[in-house]
């Protein structure tokens, strides 16, 4: 039998942070291309799952099936894992609840084998550039084989931010799902089929909210599950008593057709010829409390921030309206749309402004670009200032600096600091004009300038862009560049 893959993409919460946990406010989540792929070999290993993430040292968890479906972890294995664990436990159970004996029967049979490995970007590759003499560079990170081995524990590993756990969780419980014929391979082939994807979503957010030992709003998962979207959470109590050990079985909850799952998911992407562009940064500490103290602020101060969430939201919606805009724009008359896209691209912010030059139609497409412009300083400005009414450092200066230095750039259009803020990471829409002319740089090569230019070298770039497919994928191992490769290092 062959290997079943499944991969799931990382995210970027683009607007939103914060007020996405509240079900009245939405956020704006780009999925990427850097994924993480879940492979499941059918093993000669009676009642013994072993899953194995080549990428860590010693990163191999045995797993013992009972006769009863249970799922307990080798008490001789290191640094248990307890996403994995939960991750096989419920998926087992729900397989069974749904599949009958059989799956539990054929696991102590024949056991599994399991390889998780995630995209380069989802891990910091500084010390790997470091120790390879390369700059942080694009050029430089093509130069690093997929799926590159971090040399630590994976409790020692820096992230960057693109929900690992939530894109490791969700791939592995898709994959574990089609192996057991729960839903079928080609229901998360494209598009694919929607009933098979909120079963996989619902079991992959209650895994994670139960290894999180939270719950928070979810739009990881969404967005692992369902790609880029406009997301509006769910009640958490539809899996508190999950969560609380108060339910036997998992199928009523966590069926598709549970209407008790409140989320909303509108399909979204970026507008044409614009490329995102993310980066690793390195300009201060990590400060793990952000969500508690603009919680706690908020629930202390309830009329103030109240009033500055609404007025957040309101530059949310106009940011997501915009970019929607600019689509249907470019279906109308991509003509029009890719002279403009062309025109921007060389310029700095500071000249886009009215051109009686132009036609209007051309000066009616830059006004949006424009607004979206606005919107997102206006959103950067208003959290800024919830930073510092809660002391959370969402935009602290550091990155405001930077941000303000890369949004000059020439085709830079907006920029900001995904999710929850802080010191570590900062994402940008650039253009990626449809004309390259080779004498005129493009803004993706501009901002790497701008960022190699830098002393303290504290800015990575990512190479993820928007993911161009839906969510969860079936895959096939040889269709993968490296997978195979990344996982006979393994086995040897
Ligand atoms: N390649 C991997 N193989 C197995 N488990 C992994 C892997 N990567 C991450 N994990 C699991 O996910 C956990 C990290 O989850 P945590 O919620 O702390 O990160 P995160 O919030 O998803 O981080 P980020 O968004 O920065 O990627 C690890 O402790 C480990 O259990
Ligand atoms: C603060 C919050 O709204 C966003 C956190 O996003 P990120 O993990 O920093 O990308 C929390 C959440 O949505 O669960």
């Amino acid at each position: 039998m062959s290997a079943t893959v499944v991969s799931a993409p990382g995210k970027a919460l683009l607007a939103g942070g914060y007020l996405i946990l509240d079900s009245k406010y939405s956020g704006i989540v780009v999925s990427t291309s850097s994924r993480f792929y879940s492979v499941v070999f059918p093993a000669s290993t009676p009642g013994i799952i072993t899953v194995n993430s080549p990428q860590f040292v010693d990163a191999v968890w045995k797993y013992s099936v009972g006769p009863n479906g249970s799922v307990d972890a080798d008490p001789l294995t290191i640094n248990a894992n307890k996403f994995v664990h939960l991750a096989l436990k419920n998926t087992l159970t729900l397989a069974a609840e749904l599949k009958g004996s059989g799956v539990t029967d054929a696991l102590l049979e024949a056991g599994l084998q399991i390889y998780i490995l995630g995209g380069n970007d989802f891990y910091s590759q500084r010390t790997t550039l470091d120790n390879s003499g390369l700059s942080p560079s694009f050029e430089s990170l093509n130069k690093i084989p997929p799926f590159a081995p971090l040399n630590v524990q994976i409790s020692q590993v820096n992230k960057t931010g693109l929900g690992s756990s939530a894109a490791l969780i969700t791939s592995l419980t898709a994959a574990l799902l089609v192996h057991f014929g729960v839903i079928t391979r080609e229901s998360i082939t494209g598009d694919g089929q929607e009933d098979s994807r909120r079963l996989a979503h619902n079991l992959a957010q209650f895994v994670h909210c139960l290894a999180q030992g939270k719950v928070g709003s979810g739009f990881d998962v969404s967005a692992a599950v369902f790609g880029s979207q406009v997301y509006t959470r769910f009640d958490p109590g539809v899996i508190q008593p999950l969560l609380d050990g108060q339910v036997e079985r998992l199928s009523q909850t966590l069926a598709a057709a549970n209407s008790a799952w409140t989320q909303k998911v509108l399909p979204f992407r970026l507008p044409p010829h614009t490329r995102l562009l993310l980066a690793d940064v390195a300009v201060g500490s990590d400060t793990p409390s952000l969500a508690g103290n603009v919680l706690r602020w908020r629930q202390r101060n309830s009329k103030d921030a109240n009033d500055l969430w609404s007025s957040i939201d309101e530059e949310n919606k106009e940011f997501g309206r915009t970019l929607a805009s600019l689509t249907v724009k470019w279906e109308r008359n991509p003509g029009v749309y890719e002279e403009v896209a062309n025109y921007l691209s060389s310029m700095q912010q500071i000249q886009w402004e009215a051109n009686p030059e132009l036609p209007s139609d051309q000066q009616s497409l830059i006004d949006c670009f424009v607004k979206l412009r606005t919107a997102c300083e206006n959103i950067r400005a208003k959290m800024r200032e919830m930073g510092e009414a809660s002391g959370a450092a969402i935009e602290p200066l550091p990155q405001t600096e930077l941000l303000d230095d890369c949004l000059a750039v020439p085709g830079v259009i907006a920029g900001g600091v995904p999710g929850a803020g802080g010191y570590d990471a900062i994402w940008l829409l650039v253009f990626d004009p449809p004309k390259k002319h080779g004498h005129i740089l493009t803004p993706v090569a501009c901002v790497e300038i701008l960022w190699g230019r830098r002393e303290k070298k504290d800015v990575t770039p990512l190479s993820a862009e928007e993911s161009t497919t839906k969510g969860i994928q079936a895959e096939q191992l040889d269709e993968v560049p490296g997978l195979r490769e990344a996982i006979s290092t393994a086995r040897n």
